[in-house]
């Protein structure tokens, strides 16, 4: 069977900030998504694209010849439907869909939805919310949520290609993430165990963190 990966990188990380997009930011010494392009590299991916925003062309340089550009939307749903339509789905039956700003995917993460697609169109990673849920308002807790059968979303979200092409040509518009466009076109989306190190750098105390799980990975 044959995967592609699409990593989605044509986002402007305006929560994280800086003076350019998180994704292009340095990490280690090169940029965040170098680290993404280069871990699915080293997994064995070949066919790898990559959507980036029009005015991130200058910056592609550091992800190597080997990587597919596609020019993105202006949401994240639009990104990947771009890379969607430009897969040849005559020769690639499964697509792993991942955040550029996520760049500490694993071979067990990995080897885990590889799993759970032998038997369901859709498999996403995620980590069970533990913590006790409150509500609160002006700095006040005024009120407790329920935590059961709530999870943290991450990616890669994995599928049968033709399955999430068919889901993103009629979803209506925006999505958080490709999970939500397939079950609005009703495919069952198996949950595995997502990781703690598979952060995605969204707010800019999150650079910092993957500075750390870098220097971890680097002693281990
Ligand atoms: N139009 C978009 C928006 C997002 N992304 C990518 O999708 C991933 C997850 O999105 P998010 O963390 O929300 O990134 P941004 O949209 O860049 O962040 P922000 O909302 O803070 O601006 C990122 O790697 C981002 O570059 C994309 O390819 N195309
Ligand atoms: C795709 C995603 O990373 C899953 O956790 C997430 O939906 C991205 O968007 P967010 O706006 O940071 O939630």
């Amino acid at each position: 069977m044959t995967s592609a990966v699409i990593i989605t990188a044509a986002g402007r990380g305006l929560r994280a900030g800086g003076k350019i997009p998180k994704q292009w930011q340095h990490l280690g010494g090169k940029p965040v998504l170098a680290h993404t392009v280069a871990a699915f590299q080293t997994l064995g991916f070949t066919q790898i694209l990559v959507t980036i925003h029009p005015d991130d062309t200058p910056h592609a340089a550091y992800l190597g010849p080997d990587v597919r550009l596609i020019i993105g939307g202006d949401t994240r749903a639009k990104s990947v439907k771009n890379a969607l339509e430009s897969i040849d789905i005559n020769h690639i039956s499964q697509v792993f869909i991942h955040d550029g700003a996520r760049p500490f995917v694993t071979a067990a993460l990995i080897a885990r939805l590889q799993t759970a697609l032998q038997t369901q169109p859709a498999a996403a990673p995620a980590l069970p919310v533990t913590d006790a849920l409150w509500r609160g308002e002006n700095g006040l807790v005024t009120g407790v949520a329920e935590r059961t059968n709530l999870f943290r979303a991450q990616t890669p979200q994995a599928f049968h290609l033709a399955a999430i092409l068919a889901a993103h040509r009629i979803h209506p518009g925006n999505a958080a993430d490709d999970v939500e466009v397939a079950r609005a076109a009703g495919l069952a989306v198996a949950i595995v165990a997502g990781d703690e190190d598979n952060i995605k750098i969204t707010l800019p105390g999150d650079m910092a963190r993957a500075e750390q799980i870098l220097q971890h990975r680097k002693q281990a």
